[in-house]
C-alpha cells in the first residue's frame, strides 16, 4: 500500500501572533506538491491553534503538540482531546522526547494518551527515539521497540497513527542522523510492526524522521525507502520548510523511474 509522504512542522514553544501570521502567510504563498503527494500538518502551540486554523491554507492540516491523558475535568493547565476535537483540530503529537525527558512522561503514560486521543477521533503523531547514551550503549532498537510496544498494546487501528522516529541526540542539535542511520531504524521499526502487529499495518504505517531536518539534508533522507516523511522543529519556522515539503517529490520521481 502506498504511504503518502507526511511533513509535520512542530513549532514547539515558539512564536508571537505577529510571527505566526508571517509564517502562515509565507506557507500560503508557497507552491508545493498537491495533497495527493504530500500531507502537511502544522503544529503551533495551543494558544495559536484557533488563529492558525483560521489563516492556514486548506490543503494543510493542524496538530496540537500534546493533550491530556483522559477526559477533561479538574486538571489545571491541561488541554483535553475533546477540546481539540471541539476546535476542529484533527491531529495531536504525543510522546515527544521533550515531554518524555523534561516532564517525565513514561512509555505507559504516552501509550495511554495515544489510546485516549484515538478514541476521541484524533489522529496521532506518536514519537519514539533514543538518547545519545542509549545509542552509544547499543540499545537504540531496544529503546524504540519498548516505546513502540507500549503504544502498540493500546492501538487497535493504526490508520490514524503516524510513527515519528526522533533520535534525541539529533533534535535541535544540528547533528542530523545520516540517511543510513535513519533508514536502519525505520526498517527495524517496520519489521517490529510486521512481527508484532501485522503485515498490513507494517506496510501502510508511515514512519517519519525528526531531528535537525533542513532544506539541505531533506532530499537525501526522503530518498530512503522507509523514510515516509519528516517531523521538523527549527526549520519549520523558516521559509526552508517549503523545500522540506517539496522533498516529497523524491518519492514520486523514484517511483516513475
Ligand atoms: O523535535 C523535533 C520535531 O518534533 C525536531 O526538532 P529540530 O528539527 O529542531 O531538530
Amino acid at each position: 500500500m502506498a504511504r503518502k509522504f507526511f511533513v509535520g512542522g512542530n513549532w514547539k514553544c515558539n512564536g508571537t501572533v505577529e510571527e505566526v501570521k508571517k509564517i502562515v502567510t509565507t506557507l500560503s504563498e508557497a507552491e508545493v506538491p498537491s495533497e495527493d503527494v504530500v500531507e502537511v500538518v502544522i503544529s503551533p502551540p495551543f494558544v495559536f491553534l484557533p488563529l492558525v486554523k483560521t489563516l492556514l491554507r486548506r490543503d494543510f492540516s493542524i496538530a496540537a503538540q500534546n493533550c491530556w491523558v483522559r477526559k477533561g475535568g479538574a486538571f489545571t493547565g491541561e488541554v483535553s482531546a475533546e477540546m481539540l476535537v471541539n476546535l476542529g483540530i484533527p491531529w495531536v503529537i504525543l510522546g515527544h522526547s521533550e515531554r518524555r525527558l523534561l516532564l517525565n512522561e513514561s512509555n505507559d503514560f504516552v501509550a495511554d494518551k495515544v489510546a485516549y486521543a484515538l478514541s476521541q477521533g484524533l489522529k496521532v503523531i506518536a514519537c519514539v527515539g533514543e538518547t545519545l547514551e542509549q545509542r552509544e550503549s547499543g540499545s537504540t532498537m531496544a529503546v524504540v521497540a519498548a516505546q513502540t510496544k507500549a503504544i502498540a498494546e493500546q492501538v487497535m487501528h493504526w490508520s490514524n497513527v503516524v510513527l515519528a522516529y526522533e533520535p534525541v541526540w539529533a533534535i535541535g542539535t544540528g547533528k542530523v542522523a545520516t540517511p543510513a542511520q535513519a533508514q536502519e531504524v525505520h526498517i527495524e521499526l517496520r519489521k517490529w510492526l510486521h512481527v508484532n502487529v501485522g503485515a498490513e499495518v507494517a506496510a501502510s504505517t508511515r514512519i517519519i524522521y525528526g531531528g535537525s531536518v533542513n532544506g539541505a539534508n531533506c532530499k537525501e533522507l526522503a530518498a530512503q525507502p522507509d523514510v515516509d516523511g519528516f517531523l521538523v522543529g527549527g526549520a519549520s519556522l523558516k521559509p526552508e520548510f517549503i523545500d522540506i515539503i517539496k522533498s516529497a517529490t523524491v518519492k514520486t520521481t523514484a517511483k516513475s523511474e
